[in-house]
């Protein structure tokens, strides 16, 4: 399926319904905070486990208490689409039930 990068209209009526999110470039991004770097841990693997079902992967990094996302399409030459926004809606859904601040 051929996506079309988003305008930058687009992109910030999406992430007023997102909110920490933000852009970043020609990514968007958001860092979650935890209690501890187990519950930081335990959120990467639930990330990945969206990111293959989507088959659509943010860089991840893990820090002591965060976690950070950034991402684009790479098949849309590196621009935001509705994938990513989708990748954000679904981590966005589960981050509070890992106490994600
Ligand atoms: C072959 C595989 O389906 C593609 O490389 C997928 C994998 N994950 C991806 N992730 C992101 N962010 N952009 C892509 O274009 C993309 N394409």
């Amino acid at each position: 399926m051929a996506v079309e990068p988003l305008s930058q209209k687009d992109v910030e009526v999406r992430l007023q319904e997102l909110p920490g999110w933000a852009v970043d470039g020609d990514r968007i991004t958001r860092t979650y905070s935890f209690d501890g770097h187990f519950q930081a841990a335990a959120m990467v693997i639930h990330i990945a486990q969206i990111q293959e079902e989507l088959n659509h992967h943010a860089d991840v990094m893990l820090g002591y208490n965060t976690v950070s996302l950034a991402v684009n399409t790479h098949s849309a030459g590196g621009k935001v689409t509705e994938l990513d926004v989708q990748l954000a809606r679904r981590v966005e859904a589960v981050a509070s039930g890992h106490g994600a601040r």
